[in-house]
């Protein structure tokens, strides 16, 4: 894993600092607070550039982006962005997963549909950051309990979660994410 160097990144939600790990062809991104508690609190954000990037009102990603920027401002903590982006079947695939959801399959069925599983993300690549960090002990800013247990040498003390603001779009997405997928919504 190569790290680029630490910079400042003046946000509209604060000032936080900012480094880029590379896992083979994957720049990933670290945001966090000048000041580290021993026990931050951490959100482990799953690349949406639809969500991120261009207010997409199908998912919550980017209000929880926004969301974790705010809390981790205030309270101190990292952002750990990484580059899977449509739960690792990458963007061209998560596009035609939109095309088969505006003929009515859910975000898992859309999925099978083009030949992948529901969920191909790797979160490995956390506890290695984590471990750069010195930080063995966080509080998981997530709704996705399966997130927890991908960490296997990281005690998560407290799951804290973001909820999200239900409109027309996003119903279905987030029905199914409690329903199949077992969020905690
Ligand atoms: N394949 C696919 N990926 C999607 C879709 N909608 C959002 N994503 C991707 O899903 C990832 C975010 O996952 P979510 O299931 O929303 O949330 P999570 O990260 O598991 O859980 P939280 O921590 O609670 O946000 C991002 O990589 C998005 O690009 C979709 O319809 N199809
Ligand atoms: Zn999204």
């Amino acid at each position: 894993m190569e790290k680029s160097k630490i910079a400042n990144l003046p946000t509209k939600f604060g000032n936080f600092k900012i480094q880029s790990f590379k896992e083979n062809d994957k720049e990933h991104l670290v945001i966090f607070t000048e000041n580290l508690p021993e026990i931050p609190i951490v959100r482990i954000h799953s690349e949406c550039l639809t969500g991120d990037a261009l207010g997409s009102l199908k998912c919550d990603c980017g209000e929880q982006l926004q969301k974790a920027m705010e809390i981790i401002n205030e309270n101190g903590g990292m952002i750990i962005y990484l580059r899977q982006e449509g739960r690792g079947i990458g963007l061209f695939n998560k596009v035609n997963a939109y095309a088969l959801q505006d003929k009515g399959f859910d975000t898992v069925e859309a999925n099978h549909q083009l030949g992948f599983e529901a969920d191909l993300r790797d979160f490995s690549i956390v506890e290695e950051i984590l471990k750069e960090f010195n930080i063995k002990k966080i509080k998981l800013l997530t709704n996705n309990p399966k997130k927890e247990f991908s960490l296997k040498n990281i005690e998560v003390v407290k799951r804290i979660p973001i909820k999200p603001t239900p409109n027309p779009y996003n119903e279905k997405y987030l029905k199914t994410k409690k329903e199949k997928l077992g969020h905690k919504l």
